[in-house]
């Protein structure tokens, strides 16, 4: 397993949110968590990438426990890249400054070299004659693609993607599905935290249902989604089916 969550509590307050979680991450898989909203998708995936300090409970990458306090949380952030749905690219900087911030001035690497990474990527992802664009000149979906390129190029070993697609137009959601499936395709292990059943479906290999901080069901998106085995889970995509987003 690349990402173990063994037993992890979180509560905010009396909020119990991630209530004894367990959930396990194959090198080259991609989940699916879905959940109602308040489920604890975004939560969990913070404690997955240290910005949230988990109350008890194990998180192990690559066979090292990183809850341990005297791991060091940028090593960890290094190897797991986090993108929003709202993707915080800062306006004041070029396409390239954003993408190769980070490598530069956090990691040390040098200049030319993450220039040289960062435009493989754009090129990869149709955004080279972006690069010195600023992100108020790029669609949601571009500026979306950019956040991704953004976490890649750090080389993660394991990629974090939270309703990357929710804040965007429906027509814009398509480069940035394609984007991921690419990125499937080349044997990324992602977590996804997603509303649209849709995206789930056509990405992910297992689809993780949470419901009172705990995954109640997981399996193939072709059984969760279709034929789910807990009454909790059925109620839950019947609720998605009203709102017609199944
Ligand atoms: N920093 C915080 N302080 C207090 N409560 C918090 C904090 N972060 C999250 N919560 C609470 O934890 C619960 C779970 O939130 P979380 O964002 O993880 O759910 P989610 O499943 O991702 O929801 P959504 O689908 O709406 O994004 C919510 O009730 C939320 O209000």
């Amino acid at each position: 397993m690349l990402l173990t969550c063994a037993d992890v509590r979180k509560t905010f307050g009396s909020a119990v949110v991630l209530d004894g979680l367990d959930l396990s991450v194959d090198e080259h898989e991609v989940v699916a968590l879905i959940g109602a909203s308040g489920s604890g998708k975004s939560t969990l995936l913070r404690c997955i990438n240290l910005l949230t300090e988990v109350d008890d409970g194990t998180i192990t990458l690559d066979g090292e426990d990183i809850t341990n306090p005297k791991i060091n949380p940028d090593v960890v952030r290094r190897k797991i890249g986090l993108v929003f749905q709202s993707y915080n690219l800062f306006p004041h900087m070029t396409v390239l400054d954003n993408i190769t911030l980070a490598p530069v001035k956090v990691h040390g690497k040098p200049p030319a070299a993450a220039r040289e990474l960062a435009m493989e990527w754009l090129n990869r992802v149709g955004l080279a004659d972006k690069s010195g664009s600023y992100p108020d000149g790029l669609s949601g979906g571009q500026q979306q693609r950019v956040a991704i390129v953004r976490a890649l190029v750090n080389s993660p070993r394991l990629l974090l993607l939270d309703e990357v697609t929710s804040a965007l137009d429906p027509e814009l959601v398509g480069e940035v599905l394609t984007m991921i499936r690419d990125l499937k395709g080349d044997g990324m292990t992602m977590i996804l935290a997603t509303h649209e059943m849709g995206f789930a479906r056509q990405v992910a290999d297992r689809v993780a249902f949470l419901d009172n901080g705990r995954v109640l069901e997981q399996g193939p998106p072709a059984q969760v989604l279709g034929d789910p085995v807990e009454a909790r889970t059925r109620q839950f995509l019947a609720r998605i089916i009203e709102a017609g987003r199944l």
